[in-house]
């Protein structure tokens, strides 16, 4: 069996992780697609597809567990946004995700939609983790090591910096 999960990782955090664990339980491979991959240098989406990707792939080198990496547009057409998907990803039988958006659209189409358990959810949130690096409060610990590596990489937390300070985000 192949799940799909699809989420906007920004950045992958450990609320990420345990629910990647706990679906690699019940399925063989895991499609894990890059939500709004063209989006990147905004507050709220400040890291791109390609900087998500290896968030996600040096995160989960170390186990042992087939899966998939895809990034995936928006479109402003909700109607036949699932098309879209399936059009981009391998096969799928059952889809995870606590968006009400994404639930809705799988459900109409037949899918069977499971809402993962939320871990620690007001720490581990994308939104929480951005706020603390423009705050210059401590985040490390919300993401896997990997993640970190990844963002000083990157110089992640200067480029929100940035972007607050500048007029074009
Ligand atoms: N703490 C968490 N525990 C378990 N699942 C989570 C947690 N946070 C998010 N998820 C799930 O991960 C998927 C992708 O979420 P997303 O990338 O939007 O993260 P987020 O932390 O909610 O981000 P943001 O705060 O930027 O909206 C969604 O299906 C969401 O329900
Ligand atoms: N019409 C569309 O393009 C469409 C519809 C539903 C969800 N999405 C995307 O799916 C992703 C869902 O991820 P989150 O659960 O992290 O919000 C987002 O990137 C969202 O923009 C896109």
């Amino acid at each position: 069996m192949r799940g799909f999960l699809i989420g906007r990782w920004q950045p992958f955090h450990k609320g990420h992780f345990s629910i990647i664990e706990e679906i690699s339980k019940e399925v063989d491979e895991l499609i894990i697609g890059i939500g709004s991959a063209q989006k990147s240098h905004t507050l709220n989406d400040p890291f791109t597809a390609g900087e998500r990707i290896i968030m996600i792939t040096k995160t989960l080198k170390k186990y042992n567990f087939p899966y998939y990496v895809i990034p995936i547009n928006d479109i402003e057409f909700n109607a036949i946004w699932v098309s879209y998907v399936e059009a981009l990803t391998p096969p799928f039988d059952v889809v995870y995700s606590g968006n009400p958006l994404v639930r809705e659209l799988f459900m109409e189409k037949g899918y069977t939609v499971k809402k993962p358990k939320l871990y620690n959810r007001s720490e581990y949130s994308g939104r929480e983790i951005r706020r603390r690096m423009l705050e210059g409060e401590r985040w490390e610990h919300l993401v896997p090591e990997e993640v970190v590596e990844v963002i000083k990489e990157i110089d992640g937390v200067n480029r929100i910096r940035r972007l607050m300070e500048s007029d074009y985000y």
